[in-house]
């Protein structure tokens, strides 16, 4: 039998690697991390519990909440079998306690419905129970999600068809009961009389004996559904329906169906060091393949062109450069399937090419290497393959699998060859999409423009985009109102990994939102309302980066299984010391990965690529510029700054080990101020001080203060009230202060007191 690591266990039985941790805690076997293995014993003892729990690998589609839900009516049939011995007019405490609950939860649930009905759009809920028709069940949940689901009648809004004293029309005449019944949240006891096939009346009744008054309008939560259903040996689920707002969703494709893909068109993004020729290389290709092949159009910049060769065609992102591209993927989008790195030949591999490498490898981008500027008679195409193979790229020539072709941007020559070499990739990469969905996509660029309100350049990455479609973008939503190709040509439809410009929409997006086509109108307005409601900035500023500090937290839950780095240093020296250190640094269950190094201060470009690849920067003897400051601040990314390298190397260890030591913060807690010096032989210069905020301690690191400037920090020697030790002295007292190492105390200087106090790591 092959040995299961923690992780994998969790995996089969539907836990978090944490749970599964917390488990074998109480078994009393020790595991260090998610990544250690399990012995046979610990799985048969594991096995145990969760079977007990009632998980089981086939479960494995709901989360373990779901799991823990569902396992409810296993332990609760127990209950019934019990509680059938009793009187029932005997409740034991236990149940009485659940009714209280029931009571409690029942009013939290008007409370929290009452809040929530605004944002009922994602769950197709009737805004009031009353609406809901007692004899419709309507009790399966649109389960998938998809946005091709049309909604259900009666969702959104309407009118009440049931006074507040609904009655059934008919009485239930009592079937048998049936197997398992599924929720959505919660029912009233009318709802859920109908789904066990019984009258309201004998569900009062046995409320009322559980302890809880309930009219037949009353809704009851899980807690009470779970209890009576267990009272009639019937399983409960509930269900778990999909929050049509989250726009990612609809990316994740469940089922996909082989029979209607077709072969979609490659999306390219070149990069490249400043004045390499990235721009020139773009409006090469754009004027020698766009113009020939559609006479009579006028190229338009709408952030991205499409070229067609022999019937074949590529998509080219018209924003030159590694920071659209990663700015793009820090928000999630991933849209470039192919990357161009332009090295001009005679000038060799720079900063910002080694950059754009490994924006494009964190992407895990092919990458092909256009050397240009060959035409230069200082051309040396030679010395940029010899250095790029330095940093992974090594031509097919030399043994290698990356493709170089030598260009000149300027006279067009080459670009052939390079369009032909990304067609050769595409074909291997076997690109596809589905023209029949609706259409899923990115935002390359977006404007306000004056007479035609939002304009948003997308790209269809899925499905086919037609004017009339009604579509979230971003917070924004709308119907497609005109679209423009890169031609400027008004084009009624836009099929997968084509650029369009849009109309229509009610507010600018941001370049990398998604956008997502739903079937009607109304439903677009309530998610693209309900996305800018609840905040999404929220949702993002809240997006957990892996810091030193949660590393070992999100290692543990198998959430991290690398941990990315960007080193930073001022010489290349340290940069190569720095990395072969971190590179040796061996704890089981988390690798490390140097994503990017440089030479320099700590730069925005950097920032951003450790966001888009949940990296933390290491800047030694280097600090972050001011756009970097803010950039980490607002992206949540760490920054640890050093200058000795084996604490480096020290605190990722012990991160990486959940050991980090606490850290410690400056506490000021007192002034004092100078106003006499007294020298002593053998004791040195006594400064008597008169305390004028807060208090001086003992134990407390002092500083000096002279005109502003602090010209001494160190501890204090000893602290005197007349000729006694004092532990402390306070506000408005006089004492004695002598300084460690520091006999240089002046009249008028002021000594502040201050102690390092641990703060707790979040
Ligand atoms: N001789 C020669 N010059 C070129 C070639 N390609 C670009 N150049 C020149 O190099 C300079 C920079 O070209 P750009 O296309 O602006 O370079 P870029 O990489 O887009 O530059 P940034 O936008 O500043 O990052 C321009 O003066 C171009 O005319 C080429 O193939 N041969």
């Amino acid at each position: 039998m092959t040995k299961l690591r923690v992780h994998e266990y969790a995996k089969k039985v539907n836990k978090s690697s944490k749970e599964v941790i917390e488990e074998l805690k109480k078994l009393n076997i020790n595991v260090s991390n998610h990544m250690s293995t399990l012995t046979s014993d610990a799985v048969s003892q594991l096995d145990t519990v969760f079977n007990q729990q009632g998980n089981t690998a086939k479960q494995n589609t709901s989360s373990p909440k779901q799991q823990e839900r569902q396992t409810k009516p296993v332990s609760n049939r127990q209950d019934q079998q019990k509680k059938e011995t009793r009187k029932e007019n005997k409740m034991p405490e236990k149940n009485n306690n659940r009714s209280a609950n029931i009571t409690q939860n029942n009013q939290k649930q008007t409370q929290s419905k009452s809040q929530s009905q605004s944002q009922t759009q994602s769950n197709d809920r009737p805004k009031n129970k009353n609406q809901r028709s007692f004899n419709q069940d309507n009790n399966q949940g649109n389960k998938k999600g998809g946005f091709n689901q049309r909604k259900k009648p009666g969702i959104h809004g309407g009118k009440r068809r049931h006074p507040k004293t609904h009655q059934p029309s008919q009485p239930i005449t009592p079937k048998e009961l049936p197997e398992k019944i599924t929720f959505y949240e919660s029912l009233t006891v009318a709802e859920l009389a109908k789904k066990l096939h019984r009258e309201p009346s004998e569900l009062i009744k046995k409320l009322f004996m559980l302890g809880v008054m309930a009219t037949i309008n009353q809704d009851l939560d899980k807690d009470a559904i779970e209890l009576i259903c267990a009272d009639y040996g019937v399983e409960v689920e509930e269900e778990v329906r999909v929050d049509k707002t989250d726009l990612e969703v609809y990316f994740e494709q469940e089922e996909i169906n082989e029979e209607e893909l077709v072969e979609r068109p490659p999306v390219v993004t070149i990069m490249g060091h400043v004045d390499h020729g990235k721009t020139t290389l773009l409006d090469s290709i754009r004027n020698t393949k766009v113009t020939a092949g559609e006479a009579g159009g006028i190229t338009q910049h709408i952030g991205a062109y499409q070229v067609n060769i022999d019937g074949k065609k590529i998509t080219f992102l018209d924003t030159p450069g590694h920071a659209a591209f990663t700015t793009m993927r820090a928000r999630g989008a991933k849209i470039t399937d192919l990357a161009i790195i332009v090295v001009a030949a005679d000038d060799g591999v720079m900063p910002q090419t080694v950059e754009a490498i490994n924006h494009a490898k964190a992407a895990e981008v092919p990458i092909i290497v256009a050397v240009n500027k060959m035409d230069k008679p200082s051309a040396n195409p030679d010395r940029v393959m010899q250095e790029l193979t330095e940093h992974g790229l090594v031509p097919e020539d030399w043994g290698g699998d990356t493709i170089f072709v030598p260009i000149s941007a300027l006279k067009g020559e080459g670009i052939d060859t390079l369009l032909e070499m990304i067609l050769l990739i595409a074909e291997v990469a076997e690109l596809k999409a589905n023209p029949d969905k609706n259409a899923i996509g990115t935002v390359i660029e977006a404007q306000l423009d004056k007479g035609r309100g939002s304009v948003a350049t997308l790209l269809v990455q899925d499905g086919t985009l037609r004017i009339g479609d009604p579509i979230v973008v971003g917070h924004a939503y709308g119907r497609v109102r005109a679209m423009v190709n890169d031609m400027g040509r008004r084009v009624k439809e836009a099929g997968p990994a084509t650029p369009v410009e849009i109309t229509g929409i009610n507010e600018v997006p941001q370049a990398g939102d998604r956008f997502v086509v739903f079937e009607d109108e109304k439903t677009a307005r309530q998610v693209g309302e309900s996305r800018a409601m609840t905040a999404i900035q929220a949702n993002r500023s809240e997006k957990q980066r892996v810091t030193l500090d949660n590393l070992f937290e999100q290692m543990s839950q198998g959430d991290v299984k690398e941990l990315n780095i960007i080193v930073k240093a001022d010489v290349q020296g340290t940069v190569e010391a720095m990395v072969a250190s971190l590179m040796k640094i061996d704890v089981e269950g988390v690798n490390v990965k140097i994503i990017h190094t440089g030479v320099g201060a700590i730069t925005e470009s950097d920032i951003t690529l450790a966001a888009a690849s949940n990296a933390i920067v290491i800047g030694f003897n280097v600090r972050p510029d001011v756009n970097a400051k803010r950039a980490a601040e607002e992206e949540g990314v760490d920054i640890r700054l050093h200058r000795i390298i084996y604490k480096v190397i020290e605190e990722i260890e012990s991160a990486m080990k959940g050991m980090l030591d606490p850290e410690y913060e400056e506490k000021i807690i007192g002034q004092a101020e100078v106003r006499q010096t007294i020298k002593v032989s053998k004791v040195g210069t006594i400064a008597g001080s008169y305390i004028i905020e807060g208090k001086v301690t003992r134990d407390s690191g002092v500083r000096v203060i002279r005109d502003g400037i602090v010209v001494f920090e160190g501890e204090l020697d000893s602290l005197k009230r007349f000729k006694d030790d004092a532990k402390e002295v306070a506000k408005g007292y006089e004492c004695g202060i002598t300084i460690k190492n520091f006999n240089d105390v002046k009249e008028g200087d002021i000594i502040e007191a201050f102690v390092m106090e641990e703060i707790k790591r979040t």
